[in-house]
């Protein structure tokens, strides 16, 4: 019998997030706690990991790589790392714009390392979005950071836990820009992205998604708005002829019941707030965020930047570790498929 050569396994490339919140904290105890199946490289600056370890009482062995392919497999407490250089030293809990171009170098060169092939996959901690855009780069999130770098023109914002998963046809908009964003291009990109990668990504062979109205009520007959009628439901009726298996449009309000939900595979809901409440109370600490439409696999955790609990030891690593478990699945998945 021939000899099977074993596969390599996956790198993933974990940027450090923002340096004053708590995505150190969380690295630093997930890469300390378990062993994932993995060769996992933090795009971080050394020192900030050494700080904050010490601040946590954690005594992390930090070797630094000259190249990702470097990268051996994971041990626990070991921490290999391609060093970026903060700056200026960060204290936990202090957002600092002097680091601002730090945390966007670490997203540009884990999204370039991907694209060129040195990593399987990128795993996002939180930014602080705020602190990003105040160095007048207009940052909405990550999503649209990898969408931009990787020349998509449509991704989905996916989160998801074991119970639930729901997708976003709007992602970072204010609120008063939402009913101009709900147009027959937007859904229909989305809702296609959405179908295709449950079948190809989490091998749902025909999924059913339940898509949510705008207006409360799903617009009461247009009696409480007229986006059903005008966008929403034509362009659910063209997506159904394309064979997509959608119900709804639903009042967001009861479609989040278990009468709905138990026989669904995913809910497509029109904004931000209208679907990740729901998804964050089911399973807060334990979901992950994934950017569907991407050319490149990225994950992230489910939560912010925490700067009130950076340093604190407070910090849960619950949806990090979900975060990093399904970019290595994911990368292992595309491996198969690519054969
Ligand atoms: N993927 C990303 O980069 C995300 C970044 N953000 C950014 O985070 C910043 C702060 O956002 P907030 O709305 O305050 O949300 P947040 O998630 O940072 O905090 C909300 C509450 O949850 C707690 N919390 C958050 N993560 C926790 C964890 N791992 N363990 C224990 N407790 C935790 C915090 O202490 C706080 O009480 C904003 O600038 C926002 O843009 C928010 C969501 C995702
Ligand atoms: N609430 C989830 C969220 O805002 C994630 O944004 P992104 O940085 O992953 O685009």
């Amino acid at each position: 019998m021939a000899n099977k050569t074993a596969e390599p396994l996956p790198i993933i490339a974990i940027t450090s997030g923002e340096p004053a919140g708590i995505g150190p904290d969380i690295i630093l105890s997930a890469l300390n706690e378990q062993v994932f199946p993995a060769r996992l490289v933090v795009l971080a600056d050394p020192q900030l990991l050494i700080d904050r370890a010490n601040i946590l009482g954690l005594k992390p062995q930090i070797s630094c790589l000259a190249k990702p392919s470097d990268a051996m497999a994971h041990q626990a407490g070991v921490i290999q790392v391609v060093p970026i250089l903060q700056a200026k030293k960060t204290t936990a809990g202090v957002l600092d714009l002097a680091n601002a171009p730090y945390v966007l170098k670490t997203l540009k060169q884990a999204g370039e390392g991907c694209l060129r092939g040195d990593f399987d996959a990128i795993v996002t901690p939180p930014v602080h979005k705020g602190i990003l855009c105040e160095t007048g780069v207009h940052f909405s999130g990550h999503t649209e950071f990898f969408q931009a770098q990787c020349q998509s023109p449509h991704v989905v914002m996916m989160l998801a836990t074991e119970a639930m998963k729901v997708a976003l046809v709007t992602t970072h908009l204010p609120l008063k820009e939402i009913s101009a964003a709900i147009t027959e291009e937007s859904i229909s990109l989305v809702a296609k992205a959405l179908n295709k990668d449950l079948q190809e990504k989490f091998g749902i062979a025909q999924p059913k998604i339940l898509v949510c109205g705008l207006n409360p009520h799903a617009g009461e007959d247009g009696h409480l708005g007229r986006e059903e009628i005008d966008i929403i439901i034509p362009t659910l009726n063209k997506l159904r002829q394309q064979g997509l298996d959608l119900i709804g449009p639903l009042p967001a309000d009861t479609l989040f019941t278990p009468k709905y939900l138990n026989h669904a595979d995913c809910v497509l809901a029109m904004y931000h707030d209208q679907g990740l409440p729901v998804l964050k109370y089911s399973g807060f600490g334990n979901a992950v965020n994934i950017t569907l439409g991407l050319p490149i696999i990225r994950t992230s955790v489910d939560h912010g930047t925490a700067i009130d609990l950076a340093g604190s030891g407070k910090a849960n690593n619950g949806s990090l570790n979900v975060a990093i478990q399904h970019a290595i699945n994911m990368a292992n998945n595309a491996k198969k498929f690519s054969k």
